[in-house]
């Protein structure tokens, strides 16, 4: 269980973490969403007591993490999978953080088998591509069979055969009883994975709630609706008639607001109209997250961004700069929980984490 209480970090003047109070809890998997620049990272710092809150509180397994006895077997951790010493090997890397954790030999090849690297265990981390040092970061976390996982951007980097392994490890994590929660960008993985979300825009929480009522509750109901070319005209009527909204599709048809999809098959019944395709529509968790976020980006592109499937939140990615104040101080943590600082800039880190996302 995560549980954090009016939950602060300020930055010099600005605010990261804003009175953030919500709850990751067992048997699940709870996604972590939020725009650029919302808190993500800090929140999970702060989880993970590689930052101090400036107020409130976060309970991790009971307690604050520092407080945690052996905490590699209480919370696995991956917040960034390159932070991981690029001359060692997979294998040597696993067993120098069993050793200094106390866990027994044995769990390193039981973690490389879990994550599909036991044919890589003797290369170097820096010989990696980007999927496989998220599976090492991920075998990291795993490696005290830990009840709590905290994840930034698993995905990031995975294949499309390596995003279906990830939801699958996560789902059974979760079946086991496991708390986990992630972050991510890639809003229809989330969609598909987590059963839980907690939103935040620039500090602030905008949402804790099962995904399933989120997308109930933000949804409105909608049908596509394909009838023959001549007949449009005379079904868009009958169905204003009846107070729908009826706008064209981009790729043909209609969408049919106000109104189920029974009651349009009802109207064209009447009016004695052909129906071609009467499809039932909930937006997805992008459409409704970049509706809901949009005034909380605090990057964004130059690019024009409307609604609709195609349009992804994160359009601040090419763009991206830093603007907090002072010296990027950004820690940047291994699945090790060790943290280095940036002397370069966390920005230029950050831009290319940015560029690898879909
Ligand atoms: N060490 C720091 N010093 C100063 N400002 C910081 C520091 N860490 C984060 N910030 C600022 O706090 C805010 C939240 O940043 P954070 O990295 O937590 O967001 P995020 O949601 O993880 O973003 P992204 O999706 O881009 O990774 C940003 O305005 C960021 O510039």
């Amino acid at each position: 269980m995560i549980e954090a209480r009016e939950l602060t970090k300020e930055y010099g003047g600005r605010t990261a973490v804003d009175a953030l109070t919500f709850t990751a809890r067992p048997g699940r998997v709870t996604g972590f969403l939020g725009p650029n620049g919302a808190g993500k990272s800090t929140t999970m710092r702060l989880v993970l007591g590689l930052d101090a809150p400036t107020r409130g509180s976060v309970a991790v397994a009971g307690t604050r993490y520092g407080r945690l006895a052996a905490p590699l077997r209480e919370v696995g951790a991956l917040l960034d999978a390159r932070a991981v010493h690029g001359g060692r090997t997979v294998r040597r890397h696993l067993l120098g953080l069993a050793r200094s954790n106390a866990l027994p030999a044995r769990r390193v090849d039981e973690v490389l088998g879990t994550v599909g690297l036991e044919a890589v265990a003797d290369r170097r981390a820096k010989g990696l591509s980007l999927g496989m040092a998220q599976r090492l970061g991920i075998a990291a976390a795993l490696l005290g069979d830990p009840g709590v996982l905290v994840l930034d951007e698993p995905v990031n980097g995975l294949d499309t055969e390596g995003i279906r392994w990830i939801r699958t490890l996560l789902t059974s994590l979760a079946a086991e009883g496991r708390t986990v929660f992630l972050s991510s960008h890639l809003m229809s993985e989330l969609e598909r994975t987590a059963d839980h979300l907690v939103v935040i825009g620039r500090g602030r929480l905008l949402a804790d709630t099962s995904m399933a009522e989120f997308i109930d509750r933000h949804s409105p109901e909608s049908v596509l609706l394909r009838v023959p070319d001549g007949e449009t005209a005379r079904m868009r009527a009958a169905l204003e008639a009846l107070g729908a909204v009826v706008r064209p599709e981009d790729r043909g048809g209609l969408r049919v607001t106000g109104a189920s999809a029974g009651a349009v098959g009802e109207t064209a019944r009447t009016h004695g109209l052909a129906v071609h395709e009467l499809t039932p529509r909930r937006s997805s968790l992008e459409e409704i997250f970049t509706a809901m976020t949009r005034e909380d980006v605090e990057y964004r592109g130059d690019a024009p961004s409307g609604p609709g499937p195609d349009t992804h939140t994160d359009t601040g990615r090419d763009a991206y700069t830093h603007t907090g104040p002072g010296p990027d101080t950004h820690a940047h943590t291994g699945p090790d929980g060790g943290t280095g600082t940036d002397p370069d800039g966390g920005a230029r880190a950050r831009t290319d984490t940015r560029e690898l996302l879909t």
